[in-house]
């Protein structure tokens, strides 16, 4: 049954009321590749940290292309011409960016399907949805892949300074209650500009783009890089791991119909990949755990157990790799009290590095100084606090379960 009734304004707790600017995108948004959004979860397991944190890729991507209309508007004030029909492509490259994500978004990613990122996912889906809209999609796809001749199109998708981060900081800030993430977005996009079709930030904003960097350099320690998370992360993905390990040594294991498709095949067959990820979200996951609670295989039933009722490892940090015997003494005293061998212990001890730096040089913000010159931001800004944001600072860990304290 199809609605008649067309909803043109969404009620958002971050930004109140966001409109749907026009027909083309409302039919995007009602498309079953875009719903399917309101089943992914934009931050993985982090909610098992955060309990507020149960926003979806929905929320996410409605918040961009709120964004993306301030900063449309914004630099047309400015005297930037931006036609009809570019502004509708932002609208829809920026809408449809992450609809590549897969279950529990980068919590999962690389595991389901292999060798592919969820950006070459997205652009998939927007190729298909180009070829059901009689090729309105085909300038929105152009921007998307930065084969389009203004490249501040592209950076407002996908740059240092993008309308993605610009939301995700600040819907993630709300939803896990974190403050520091609360960056001022409007603020930020009242100063952006164009100069030679490059996007850039005036001079004067200079200690806003410094707030946003370090509230973001704060977030991924706090939040997406957050202990308990990591570990929680690696308990899924050693669900799925075990769950084909069993199914190679013919174990029955109880998988939705939906992920047959991904868990029971050994190749993927390309022409038929996109069909079933559309068909995939959190649910088949969830599903998954819960059918497998009770497995005669103890591995997979103590992870599905692990995850469902919030019975997480223990993490320590250095400043150093995790020497291999502190490793092994774990595995060993694993093994004695359960009686596994090295394999089955590999699925509840991990020992990986997190790394992360706020701003990457490689690819710069651009400021418009006051003498109109456009200077890369660490050059624009005299103060170390600057050159800080750009140093890479790496921890490494190892995690296990409590019960070996
Ligand atoms: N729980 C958790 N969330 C993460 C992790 N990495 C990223 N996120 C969340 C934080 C944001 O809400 C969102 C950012 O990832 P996206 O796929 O939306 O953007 P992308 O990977 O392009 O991020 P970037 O532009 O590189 O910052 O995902 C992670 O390792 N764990």
């Amino acid at each position: 049954m199809k609605q008649q009734n067309k909803l043109k304004i969404l009620n958002d707790p971050i930004y109140g009321f966001i409109s749907i600017p026009n027909d083309a995108i409302f039919e995007l948004i009602e498309h079953p590749y875009f719903q399917r959004l309101r089943r992914i979860t934009q931050m993985g397991l982090s909610y098992l940290v955060y309990p507020g944190a149960h926003h979806t890729r929905f929320h996410h991507a409605i918040g961009c292309l709120h964004l993306m209309q301030r900063a449309v508007q914004v630099l047309r004030s400015k005297g930037i011409v931006i036609d009809d029909v570019e502004e509708d492509a932002l609208y829809k490259a920026i809408l449809l960016h992450d609809l590549g994500h897969g279950p529990f978004s980068h919590a999962l990613e690389n595991l389901i399907i292999q060798g592919i990122s969820h950006e070459e996912i997205s652009l998939l889906f927007m190729q298909d949805l180009n070829a059901q809209f009689n090729g309105s999609l085909t300038l929105a796809i152009k921007i998307f892949q930065g084969k389009y001749h203004r490249p501040f199109m592209l950076d407002l998708i996908s740059s240092q300074l993008d309308m993605d981060r610009l939301d995700y900081l600040k819907r993630d800030s709300f939803y896990t209650g974190v403050a520091e993430g609360n960056i001022n977005s409007q603020r930020l996009i009242s100063m952006l500009n164009v100069v030679d079709d490059r996007l850039v930030v005036e001079e004067k904003a200079l200690y806003s783009v410094e707030n946003f960097l370090s509230g973001r350099r704060l977030m991924y320690w706090q939040v997406y890089l957050h202990k308990t998370g990591i570990g929680a992360e690696h308990l899924l993905q050693s669900v799925v791991q075990r769950v084909h390990e069993l199914l190679d040594n013919g174990v029955t294991v109880d998988i939705p119909t939906t992920l047959q498709f991904f868990l029971s095949n050994k190749t993927i067959d390309r022409s038929q990949l996109l069909e079933r990820f559309a068909a995939i979200d959190d649910t088949d996951i969830f599903t998954l755990l819960k059918s497998n609670q009770s497995h005669s295989d103890l591995v997979l039933r103590e992870l599905c157990q692990m995850i469902l009722n919030r019975q997480l490892l223990r993490i320590k940090f250095s400043n150093t790799p995790v020497p291999q015997k502190k490793l092994d003494k774990k595995i060993e005293k694993l093994k004695k009290s359960y009686k596994l061998n090295d394999k089955e212990a590999s699925y509840f001890i991990f020992h990986g590095e997190i790394s992360n730096s706020a701003y990457a040089k490689a690819k710069p913000i651009l400021i418009l100084n006051k003498k109109n010159k456009v200077v890369e931001l660490t050059d624009a800004a005299k103060e170390p606090s600057f050159k800080a944001l750009a140093k890479v600072v790496t921890k490494y860990y190892y995690c296990y379960p409590k019960i070996q304290d």
